[in-house]
């Protein structure tokens, strides 16, 4: 990898207060220029605790933060400087046009009037926001709003981009849109941290992955390197007839929602589970039956687990603020 642009190591922070939250729990990251690294974690993992401690909002326990060499613990405004960041919660851009708010971000970060016009316009045009460029902010829809976000940010993008959740709320169509602009920006040069609980779409723009469990990265590497766990394994996924339930036991253990079930099966049981399967949609048990290779996705459910998601989405730890610069 060439010289890290974002430097992370050793990054402690424990939130004070009743509930003490440690967040970040001796954290090891590095995100090259031209690439794209994908944070992932559950809700509470600590992901936006790293991205304020890096653009200087929250101050770290422990550890160092190196943006292009700048010190941005010692010297945030510095760092800041050398990084464009879109948050998890929109900016809000009352009074002003989604063309407009671009524009001014632009202007404020010190891009030519004329560049900044045109690239403005180019954003809006490729994420297909034309129809609402002009309409008053309060008027457009959460995902025109999140795009609007995403293209403030990139306008004069900074080194390091970090984005927060840039998805949320997007349709599908302009998510496409979205993760194309996210992969230029990296070609283009410039260094993106990821924050996403996309993992399915996420997988096809990075370079790179890290997962957070409890303040820690418990898996890191390519998206290969993180799937060759489950090389070899198929999920098979049903969709059941009026709640039909009788699995064989090769199916091992089958997540039940509502009408779609769920299981992972080794490849060598591929032909036996088609078999089974195709009976079953003959005999109307089953609506219909797909066999696909166990995905990023699948690997990330495993690392982190679904009951510790749920542990994770409880209240807060309280004492906002004491800790924020
Ligand atoms: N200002 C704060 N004061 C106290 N505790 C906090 C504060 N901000 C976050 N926490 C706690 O720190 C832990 C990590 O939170 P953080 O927001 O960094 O997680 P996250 O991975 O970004 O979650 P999500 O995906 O839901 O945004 C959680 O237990 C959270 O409740």
């Amino acid at each position: 990898m060439a010289e890290a642009m974002l430097s992370i190591r050793g990054l402690r922070k424990t939130y004070r207060g009743r509930n003490g939250a440690r967040a970040n729990d001796g954290i090891d990251l590095d995100v090259a220029p031209g690439t794209v690294v994908g944070l992932l974690g559950h809700n509470g993992a600590g992901k936006t605790t790293l991205v304020n401690q890096v653009v200087g909002i929250v101050r770290p326990d422990e550890g160092s933060i190196m943006v292009d060499g700048v010190d941005a613990v010692a010297q945030p405004h510095l760092a800041r400087a050398l990084v464009s960041v879109q948050a998890q919660a929109n900016v809000p851009i009352t009074g002003l046009t989604p063309r407009r708010a671009v524009e001014l971000v632009g202007r404020i970060r010190g891009g030519d009037r004329a560049q900044v016009r045109g690239r403005t316009a180019e954003l809006l045009e490729s994420l297909d926001l034309m129809p609402w460029a002009d309409t008053p902010s309060q008027k457009v829809s959460g995902g025109v709003a999140r795009l609007t976000a995403f293209a403030m940010t990139t306008v004069v993008p900074g080194r390091l981009v970090v984005l927060d959740e840039p998805t949320n709320d997007v349709d599908p169509v302009r998510r496409r849109l979205l993760w194309s602009h996210i992969r230029t920006l990296a070609d283009d040069g410039a260094a993106v941290l990821l924050v996403t609980h996309n993992v399915r779409e996420a997988e096809r723009v990075v370079d790179h992955l890290a997962v957070l469990d409890q303040g820690r990265v418990v898996a890191a590497g390519t998206p290969a390197d993180l799937a060759a766990d489950v090389q070899g394994a198929l999920t098979v996924e049903l969709d059941l007839a009026n709640g039909w339930r009788d699995f064989p036991t090769s199916l091992g253990e089958v997540a039940v929602v509502g009408q779609r079930a769920v299981a992972q099966v080794d490849a060598t049981h591929a032909a036996e589970v088609v078999a089974w399967a195709q009976a079953h949609v003959e005999a109307g048990h089953l609506e219909r039956y797909a066999l696909v290779p166990a995905s990023l996705e699948d690997v990330y459910v495993q690392l982190v687990g679904p009951e510790r998601t749920a542990a994770a989405v409880g209240a807060p730890a309280g004492d906002e603020g004491e800790d924020h610069r």
